[in-house]
Order: C-alpha cells, then sequence, then structure tokens
C-alpha cells in the first residue's frame, strides 16, 4: 500500500484476511545511512482498499496501530465485508479496469457512465510522488550512484545503501547528462502509471546511453524508461503482472543470474515492453515471463561495450521472493570495476529460443499476454 507505482490504484486484496499483524510505526531513528522508513514510502499511495475480512484486532510486536485506523489517519478510503473472489473472477476476466467505491444511498444509484470515472492513467502521476528536489543518503559510500526517482520503493534506496553506495536521489525528469562525472552508476527506480508520460527522461537518457559508458540499472518503471531510450515501444497489458510468486527465465548470464534457469519474482505492473524482433542494435532480451511471455528484462548486449540492465520484476522484493536481490550486487561490482579500471567477466550470450521451448514458453512474436481461463 505504501509503494508509490500504486498511485491512484484501488487494491483488492486476494487474501481474504488483512490487517492481523497491525501497522507498524513508520519511521526510522534519523540516520544517513538509513531511508528513513520501515515501510516503502511515507503514506499510503494506493486510491483504496478492497477487503473480504478485516482484522479489528491485530498482533505483532512491532505494530502500533490498526490498517483501519491508518487508512483513516491518511484518509485512504477502504470497504471490507465484500466478496473479493468475484471482483477477482471479473479483473481476471476481463482485466484491471477502472472501478469506484459506493455505500449506502450511493450504491444503489445508477452507476456512472464510464467517461464520469477518475482515469490516473491519464495523469503523470510519476511527476505526484517524485522527489521534488535533490538529496543524499550515505553521503561516504565508496561508490557514488544516482538515482532518477519515477516513485521509488524504500527497499530499492535501501538495497544500495546497504551494500555501500552513496546515493543521491534526482527528480524524475532531472538532466543527469549535466552532473554525470560526478557519478559512477545510474539506476532508474520503480514508479506509477503509464510509462509513456516520461519520455522526457527517456530523451536524456538516450543521450546518456550514447555518451556515457558507466553502468545503468532500472527496475520496472525506470526498466520501461531505459526500453524507450533503446528504441522499444511500451504497451498496456491487459493483465497486469502482480504478486509475489511470478516466474522469470532467465535468457543471458550476467553476474548472478544464469541463462536457462528460471527465478521467482516480485511484480506489480500494468505495461510491459513489446517484444520485437530483432531487437534494437545493440540489446537483447534478459528475461521473459514464464506465464504470459512478456518481456521481464533488456540489456546491452555483450558486443556493445556498455553495461545497461533493465528488469520488469522486483529485486528487491519486500515483500517477496529474494531469488534476484544479488543483482545489486552485480550493478555496485559492476561501478566499483568501471571505478577502478577493472575489468569483470563479460556475460555470456545465449540463443533464447534454444532454451525456452525447454520450457514451453514461446519466444516469437508475442505482443499481448495469453487469456487465462478460470473456472468458478
Ligand atoms: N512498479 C512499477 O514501476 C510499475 C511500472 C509502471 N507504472 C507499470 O504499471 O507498468
Amino acid at each position: 500500500m505504501t509503494d508509490p507505482s500504486y498511485r491512484g490504484q484501488i487494491l483488492v486484496f486476494t487474501t481474504p484476511l488483512i490487517g492481523n499483524y497491525g501497522v507498524p510505526y513508520n519511521k526510522t531513528p534519523i540516520n544517513s545511512n538509513d531511508v528513513g522508513v520501515i515501510l516503502e514510502s511515507e503514506n499510503i499511495q494506493c486510491s483504496a482498499v478492497v477487503v473480504a475480512d478485516v482484522a479489528e484486532k491485530f498482533s505483532h510486536y512491532t505494530a502500533v496501530e490498526s490498517i483501519a485506523s491508518w487508512c483513516q489517519r491518511n484518509n485512504v478510503p477502504g470497504i471490507t465485508g465484500v466478496d473479493t473472489r468475484a471482483i477477482t473472477t471479473l479483473l481476471r476476466d476481463q482485466g484491471t479496469t477502472l472501478g469506484r467505491l459506493a455505500v449506502g444511498a450511493d450504491a444503489s444509484l445508477a452507476p456512472p457512465k464510464p467517461e464520469e470515472y477518475w482515469d490516473p492513467t491519464t495523469e503523470n502521476l510519476v511527476a505526484q510522488v517524485s522527489t521534488k528536489a535533490p538529496y543524499e543518503l550515505n553521503p561516504n559510500g565508496d561508490v557514488r550512484i544516482a538515482v532518477l526517482d519515477f516513485g521509488a520503493k524504500a527497499n530499492i534506496l535501501r538495497s544500495l545503501v546497504r551494500r555501500g553506495a552513496a546515493v543521491t536521489v534526482l527528480p524524475w525528469n532531472y538532466n543527469f547528462n549535466n552532473i554525470r562525472d560526478q557519478f559512477d552508476g545510474l539506476f532508474l527506480s520503480n514508479g506509477p502509471g503509464d510509462p509513456n508520460h516520461c519520455l522526457e527522461a527517456a530523451m536524456h537518457l538516450r543521450k546518456t546511453l550514447q555518451e556515457w559508458d558507466k553502468p545503468v540499472f532500472g527496475i520496472c518503471m525506470g526498466h520501461q524508461v531505459i526500453g524507450m531510450a533503446a528504441g522499444l515501444e511500451a504497451y498496456r497489458m491487459t493483465f497486469g503482472n502482480r504478486g509475489h510468486n511470478q516466474p522469470v527465465l532467465a535468457l543471458a548470464s550476467s553476474g548472478s543470474i544464469k541463462a536457462g534457469r528460471v527465478y521467482v519474482t516480485s511484480q506489480n505492473h500494468q505495461y510491459a515492453l513489446k517484444l520485437q524482433d530483432p531487437f534494437p542494435a545493440g540489446w537483447e532480451p534478459f528475461f521473459i515471463n514464464c506465464n504470459d511471455s512478456s518481456v521481464e528484462g533488456i540489456k546491452s548486449s555483450a558486443d556493445s561495450g556498455k553495461k545497461v540492465w533493465g528488469v520488469q520484476f522486483h529485486p528487491e522484493s519486500a515483500g517477496g521472493p529474494l531469488d534476484t536481490i544479488e543483482m545489486f550486487t552485480d550493478f555496485l561490482a559492476e561501478c566499483r570495476a568501471h571505478k577502478l579500471q577493472l575489468s569483470l567477466p563479460t556475460s555470456q550470450p545465449m540463443d533464447a529460443r534454444k532454451v525456452a521451448p525447454r520450457l514451453g514458453v514461446e519466444t516469437a512474436k508475442i505482443e499481448t499476454p495469453r487469456r487465462v481461463a478460470v473456472t468458478a
């Protein structure tokens, strides 16, 4: 609920009982080596929550309040006692949809016309959640990383800081090219909404990628912006990938990632990069989703002389599996190696088409995810 990528969304929880652990005090002691919060940002970011059965009593050693009082304090509406399985079945059939919460007399009125619903994707949500001014974390770290903040989850910043990086967080549309000489690497964060609102950032990045040879890593929205800078197209999926159990197949080896292995990942996205054949020169697909064959990662090709990676999933998870957490270590290892002018073993490219069919994954020309049939 505090992940800024959920800005503007009504979340329907499929787990029936929500809130039994309560909500922790969401501040860490002031310390430049920490990111300041326990959760993913200071406030609740989603627009509303829908829960089958909300727990009024909570129990956890870090809990200070119930989910209901937390929502109330943040002015975020929630509804409970509804059949979330029925809503889930509907959403699985027609895809993510615009919605509203109505109770009492409002619920019996005729529903609004489609055009009367607020559509958050028409807005630049990234501009709403990104930092307004640059700030630093862990200034004494040994590698200097600039983070373009499209709505960064705290655990991404934490994952960089815990590995010893000095992190400078910049507004999403900051022209990094003006200050790039001060940094050893560039990171592009996750963020809400349609990546096509971030073309300005993609244009700045295109110049960076043409003229700068230091490592670049992006997650989720950051990955989509890297893809757009590389010349790929971003499209809206009917069924976004969400949850903590999304399997992705690695098509190339790089650092801790081994080609041919499936990693279980945490995800939260509605948009994806289109798989195109051939890929833009200098780029190759890095991961694909084993359920719907959507693009889950791209990387600069081994012969491009660049070190650039983008992943659609969340290696930092929180919550979720830690299968790919070492990608942060890999990124910082490349930044340190570049700084010291060492060279790490290069990644091994491989032919995706040789690996994927063994796992029943189509890699041909897949533009829209397969539909999943759901029986009640
Ligand atoms: N978590 C994210 O960064 C999401 C990226 C983008 N807003 C999407 O929905 O696809």
